[in-house]
């Protein structure tokens, strides 16, 4: 039996089965064979099917990169060439982009790479088509367009989320607040510092068993956090990646129809033939990037505006921003005086590497 096969027997089981009391461990069991068995897809025992495939990474370069996943000829080559300036070949008939097409752009001083992807069917996740190599590119990417044609049905955006959620992608979400510690001896204990509303320790314990964990420490600080939430914990090998849902081709709406779009969450609406709303998008693009900005002041000068230092948040403090510039230049650190949002005075605050900086903040360095 294929894995897709015993996954679909598994979905089956689960779909026949009532969840109440006498069934939560049952169900629990069923939830973590499936993601062990999801897992496989992802990395097949037998190697082969991990990363993406040859041809399909590209070098990475800038500073973020935003990959486009949707069905086919749902604009995505349309709105990357034009974003970009590279040339990817769009046309009217399917699956004209057949792999990884890497351009780049400048965006407030921060250069992004765009990957234009071949499009996706559904099943991809389960080997359909190239989808495997597509989704595992898109895997590690800062920021994930879900591309749609807003002619086609918007139902199109559950099948794909739920394509990169089969691969272990997390869309808009924050990693789950659960520790979960393996321990010699001593059983399970479960701890939690929020109300459990959508978690039982059946369940818990249903899913460590699967994963032949006996003894081990959980510590749960997520609120209403769900069996899902914590197999992915378990698991440990989620992206949990930003997505904008970017609704193409609205120079073929009505404007009342373009108003019902915008009551969707996390969306875009936009035409890339028409070049319409593209400022919106850019907007959003770098909001969801998280990035910081550092503007350099050489002592005694007026800062360099033209030309930032663009780091991301997480890995935004001083001893980063001294990597940035040369990998020699920690060595020679003495402390920096540190202009804008992360300075605690107007005047300006002396700080070390440690120091974590805000977006558009200005430095000066000083060596010993
Ligand atoms: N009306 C309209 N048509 C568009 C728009 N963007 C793209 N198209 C058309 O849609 C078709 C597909 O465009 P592509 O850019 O090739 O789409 P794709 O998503 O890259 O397609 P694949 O590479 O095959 O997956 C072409 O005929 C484009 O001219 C748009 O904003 N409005
Ligand atoms: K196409
Ligand atoms: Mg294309």
């Amino acid at each position: 039996m294929t894995t897709a096969q015993k996954i679909k027997d598994i979905e089956d089981e689960m779909a026949k089965t009532q969840k109440n009391k006498a069934t939560e461990y049952h169900l629990g069991q069923l939830k973590a064979k499936l993601a062990k068995l999801r897992r496989e897809l992802i990395n097949p025992p037998g190697g082969g099917g991990g990363g993406p495939g040859i041809g399909f990474d590209v070098a990475r370069t800038g500073v973020a990169s935003v990959g486009f996943v949707g069905f086919p000829s749902v604009g995505k080559s349309t709105l990357m060439s034009k974003l970009t300036g590279t040339h990817s070949e769009a046309a009217s008939y399917e699956f004209t982009t057949l792999t990884t097409v890497p351009g780049t752009m400048m965006y407030n001083g921060a250069r992004l790479q765009i990957l234009d992807l071949p499009g996706i069917i559904q099943g991809a996740k389960d080997g359909k088509g190239r989808g495997k190599q597509v989704i595992a590119v898109a895997r590690t990417c800062n920021l994930i367009y879900i591309v749609l044609d807003v002619l086609k049905p918007l139902n199109d955006l559950a099948i794909l989320q739920n394509e990169l959620e089969g691969f272990g992608i997390r869309l808009n979400k924050k990693p789950p607040n659960i520790i979960v510690k393996k321990k010699e001896t001593g059983g399970i204990a479960i701890t939690n510092t929020v109300p459990l509303t959508k978690i039982d320790a059946q369940e818990i314990k249903a899913v460590l068993s699967e994963y032949r964990m006996t003894s081990c420490s959980v510590t749960i600080h997520e609120p209403d956090c769900t069996i899902e939430d914590f197999i992915d914990v378990v698991e440990g090998n989620r992206m949990y990646v930003p997505c904008i849902y970017v609704l193409n081709k609205i120079d073929a709406i009505s404007i009342e129809e373009l108003d019902l779009l915008y009551k969707i969450p996390n969306s875009v609406p936009i035409s890339s033939a028409t070049w319409l709303n593209i400022d919106e998008l850019m907007e959003e693009t770098w909001d969801r990037l998280e990035l910081v900005r550092v503007y350099t002041k050489p002592k005694g000068r007026a800062p360099d505006f033209t030309m930032p230092v663009v780091l991301r948040r997480g890995r935004s403090n001083v001893g980063n921003f001294c990597d940035a510039i040369h990998k020699e230049i920690k060595k020679q650190f003495k402390y920096a005086m540190v202009y804008g949002k992360s300075a605690k005075h107007a005047a300006g605050q002396k700080v070390g590497l440690d120091h974590i900086l805000e977006d558009e903040d200005i430095i000066t360095l000083f060596k010993r």
